[in-house]
């Protein structure tokens, strides 16, 4: 029995995404594999949450997700948005984690820097959230994910968010810091620790907690742990790089670049270069992946049992007798968790499929957030072993939230507030710069009139420091856009047999197609230039006169301004303007624009000025 969100070969999401492949189910949500139909086909990864589940974090994954755009050892962001069943966030496909491959590089920490420096902190640091590339050149590359517990610690103006004397815990027990056990502030420092322990996990097979399943207890082995001995075997950087994050706090900004080094050094000294091949590649790992005949030294020092591998290099590793005695425990023990769960359910009698979904997202719930109302909601149906035996499996691999409510902990003036962010039908469609002034998402939903998400309404009139041409000619340039990509979008579309046929036998035809759609396009262009005067006319005459105007059920812009005199095609119902702080600047503007639907759709643009 099967509480999955969609079906792989059956489910399509917003008509657009076909699902393939279930690829795994996290402690928040699934994770599917899926194919483009607009885009060639090309292959993405599709996380989704449940819309229902109380604690809801694929608003923050988004948020992160994007702000890391243009960093390497992140995923592309696609596209996200809802429905009333799920959240989903759809992003590039990776390859295996790492808990599954038990190998890491120095790039771990470029992902961990990189999400530093845009102001958040991870605080899920472990091998599951760090993935190798699906193809090509990306299967050298560690990507970071899972984004879903992050905290900006830097305030817009980048500075330092005072710490909360008291912040719950939050993180997977196992690799969680010894702060984190202490419900302290987690800090930029506390990420690294997890990727100390991690590394050392991987090198030594081993943490001593990895079987503990209390947290607390944890907790007091974390502190009274022998970390030297622990390392002693190990290569002499791993004492250095303990030295130094013992003497880091909050406050301090780490030196990601020395850590690197040290990370590197024991490479160098075994000459192990970036082109020698992964363990996976040398055909340890599963078949589908490069096989090489290069040979790379072992870094393994002596005493240290074979099956580690080198968190630094391409070691050898025994894949199989790591699969059973290290890391990947953590698989066994959920897959172990699904085996028992569904036998549970075999004796249960059928239920809606609803009701299954509720009850999968409740016993979610209860593993991470440990709601009390857990067992009495539930009674009727599920025995209390479940509900138990889930809690208790495996906890030192639980991820945990035991935070207040994340949307108001987020809140304030100068920092990234969740309620702001929305997961807005969005697509990045790869046309817009990474890092550029103008980035914008545009994409075309069945659901109308498109809500209205907590954006904060304010008038474009009162707002003295918006530049209003500047704006008008972002908008204009994404209208262009728009253009480009709808004529993108019906060029990917796959053309039917007849079109295709016809298209092939006649590249005359193919021709004069081109041209009259460049026709078009320059068409379009001045058009919306043409429109674009009449706009800002129409803004310093004062817009927002005809605000309300009966005849639209959408002309009720709150703004009080631009909303009713676009031109037709794009005339946007609603034209919002907030306040977005993110770290590198308080006042920057954005503009949502809600364009007039076709028939039967709506649309949503958001045009960030930056
Ligand atoms: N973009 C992606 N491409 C391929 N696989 C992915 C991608 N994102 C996630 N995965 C796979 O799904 C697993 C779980 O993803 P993620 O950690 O984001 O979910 P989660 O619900 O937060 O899980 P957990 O609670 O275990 O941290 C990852 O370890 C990885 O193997």
């Amino acid at each position: 029995m099967s509480a999955d969100f969609l079906v792989p070969g059956e489910s399509v999401v917003k008509e657009r995404w076909k699902i393939t492949k279930k690829i795994g189910g996290g402690g928040f949500g699934e994770i599917y594999q899926g194919k483009d139909l607009f885009n060639h086909h090309d292959v993405v990864a599709l996380k989704l949450e449940s819309s229902q589940t109380p604690k809801q974090v694929l608003k923050m994954e988004v948020a992160v997700l994007k702000k890391l755009q243009g960093y390497d050892n992140v995923c592309n962001f696609i596209a996200c948005g809802r429905n009333d069943v799920y959240n989903y966030v759809v992003m590039s496909l990776v390859g295996r984690n790492l808990a599954d491959l038990r190998r890491s590089t120095p790039q771990m920490l470029a992902g961990i820097k990189a999400i530093h420096t845009v102001g958040f902190l991870h605080r899920d640091i472990k091998p599951s959230n760090f993935a190798m590339g699906k193809n090509g050149a990306q299967t050298r590359k560690c990507y970071m994910l899972d984004f879903g517990l992050a905290r900006q610690f830097l305030t817009a103006s980048g500075e330092l968010r005072p710490p909360r004397p008291v912040a719950g815990f939050r993180g997977t027990v196992r690799y969680a810091s010894y702060n984190a056990h202490k419900s302290k502030e987690l800090g930029r420092h506390d990420d690294l620790w997890s990727l100390f322990y991690m590394m050392i996990e991987f090198l030594t097979g081993n943490l001593p907690w990895r079987k503990i399943k209390e947290k607390e207890q944890v907790g007091d082995m974390k502190m009274n742990c022998d970390m030297y001995g622990l390392i002693k075997k190990l290569p002499p950087e791993f004492k250095l790089i303990l030295d130094y994050i013992k003497t880091l706090d909050y406050y301090q900004t780490p030196n990601y670049k020395q850590i690197e080094q040290w990370c590197k050094a024991p490479i160098k000294r075994k000459h192990v270069r970036e082109s020698d091949p992964y363990d996976w590649e040398k055909g340890c790992g599963d078949g589908s992946l490069t096989t090489t005949t290069t040979t790379t030294p072992n870094l393994v020092p002596d005493g240290v049992k074979e099956k580690c591998n080198s968190p630094f290099t391409g070691s050898p590793v025994e894949l199989g007798s790591a699969e059973k005695d290290g890391v990947s425990d953590e698989k066994e023990n959920k897959r172990k968790d699904r085996r028992e769960r569904d036998a549970g359910d075999a004796h249960r009698p059928p239920m809606h499929p609803d009701s299954k979904l509720r009850n999968k997202q409740t016993r979610r719930a209860e593993q991470n957030g440990k709601h009390s109302n857990y067992k009495n909601s539930q009674a009727s149906i599920y025995k209390p072993s479940d509900a138990e035996h889930i809690d208790k499996a495996d906890a030192s691999c639980t991820k945990f939230i035991n935070e207040p409510d994340m949307d108001s902990e987020q809140s304030g003036d100068h920092v990234l507030n969740l309620q702001n962010i929305e997961l807005e039908e969005a697509a990045n469609h790869g046309k817009y710069p990474k890092h550029g002034h103008v980035t914008s998402h545009s994409h075309v939903t069945a659901h109308q009139p498109p809500p209205v998400l907590g954006v904060e309404h304010v008038d474009l009139r009162k707002q003295s420091n918006v530049d209003l041409d500047k704006l008008m000619n972002e908008i204009d340039s994404l209208k262009v856009a728009i253009c480009d990509m709808k004529d993108k979008r019906r060029d990917s579309r796959p053309a039917s047999d007849e079109r295709s046929k016809s298209r092939s036998n006649s590249s005359g035809e193919k021709k004069s197609e081109t041209s009259s759609r460049k026709r078009r396009k320059s068409k379009e262009r001045k058009k919306s230039s043409e429109q674009a005067d009449q706009r800002r006319t129409i803004l310093f005459d004062g817009a927002g006169t005809s605000n309300g105007s009966p005849s639209s059920k959408h002309r009720h812009a709150p703004t009080g301004g631009v909303s009713e005199d676009f031109a037709p095609k794009f005339a946007p119902h609603r034209a919002l303007v907030s306040t977005e702080s993110n770290h590198s600047s308080c006042d920057n503007q954005v503009i949502h624009l809600y364009p007039q639907p076709p028939p039967g759709r709506a649309a949503k643009i958001c045009v960030t000025a930056r």
